[in-house]
């Protein structure tokens, strides 16, 4: 979407990349360093992922994740950005009882952050969800195919949306459009089903291993940068190593401090 460069990102620039072939970038992100470095670099949206869980508090899922946990790095991540669209994941527990809880969460995201938008997992499940927080004007980003809210009732990280589990999978993208999604995420789903539900939707397709036939990519910015500790899933391509970088920063600190090398007469205030 890279042109309007600083013009905000709205819900119709979904719309009209999608309508022009031009691709939709996104990443996660949790706080405020990143989130400036990653609008300064022109990516259209920003998650406030729940995936907060695994990344910020050290959660094995991102089951335990509250509402309060994930306000105040929304806060900051929308406090950050001057184009990026920034979007609030409701976390696991806050929306599936109906409509009423599901908008009660909505609203708490839109009035104690800046994020322009919320998200949330299920398609058909989720449906009269969304239509509800639509209808009072926050816009929804819908969450199909792996959900990683649904772990373990999927039976783990297992791909969705393969043979005849084609068919669900487009049942749930039409029922997220119906709602009124603005954009739609396919998380870990075969290529070749993401690229029947991209020709189907008049709404944008983020992927998240969905393959290349879909119109505009997300990745937990963690697993990108090469920061995360262990398994990374196959669909992420490691675009630096963070973890190696830091790992020898942190070891030459501790040299030096032991070493009485740092901090030298430079780092060194005069009487
Ligand atoms: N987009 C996304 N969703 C997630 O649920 C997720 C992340 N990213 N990144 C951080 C953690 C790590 N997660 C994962 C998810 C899948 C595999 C994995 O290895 N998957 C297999 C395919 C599934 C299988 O057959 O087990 C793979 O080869 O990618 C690893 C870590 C879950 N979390
Ligand atoms: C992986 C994306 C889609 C997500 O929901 C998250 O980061 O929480
Ligand atoms: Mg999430």
């Amino acid at each position: 979407m890279a042109d309007e460069a600083l013009k905000r990102v709205r819900t119709r620039h979904f719309q009209r990349a999608k309508e022009n072939g031009i691709k939709i970038t996104g990443l996660t992100s949790y706080d405020q360093l990143t989130a400036g470095i990653f609008d300064e670099a022109g990516i259209d949206f920003l998650l406030v992922g729940d995936s907060a869980g695994n990344n910020v508090y050290g959660y094995d899922t991102t089951l335990p994740v509250t509402i309060d946990d994930l306000i105040p790095l929304a806060r900051a991540v929308a406090g950050a950005v001057k184009r990026a669209f920034v979007v609030a994941d409701m976390p696991f527990g806050s929306y599936e009882t109906g409509p009423d809880e599901a908008l009660h969460t909505a609203f708490r995201f839109m009035k104690e952050t800046a994020a322009h938008a919320v998200k949330l997992e299920g398609g058909v499940r989720s449906a009269e969800q969304i239509r509800r927080i639509v209808s009072a004007g926050i816009p929804v980003m819908a969450h199909i195919g792996f959900t990683p809210q649904s772990e373990h009732g999927l039976g783990g990280h297992v791909i969705q949306g393969r043979g005849e589990q084609v068919e669900q999978l487009l049942a749930d993208a039409r029922a997220v459009q119906d709602a009124g999604a603005f954009a739609v995420v396919l998380e870990m789903v075969p290529a070749e089903a993401a690229a029947r539900v991209t020709a189907e939707l008049r709404i944008p397709t983020i992927g998240v291993g969905a393959g290349p036939h879909v119109d505009g990519q997300l990745l937990v910015w963690t697993d990108w940068a090469g920061f995360t500790k262990g398994r990374i899933p196959k669909f992420v391509k490691q675009y630096a190593n963070l973890r190696q970088t830091l790992t020898d920063a942190v070891s030459a600190y501790r040299t030096d401090v032991e070493a009485g090398s740092y901090p030298g007469p430079e780092h060194s205030y005069e009487d």
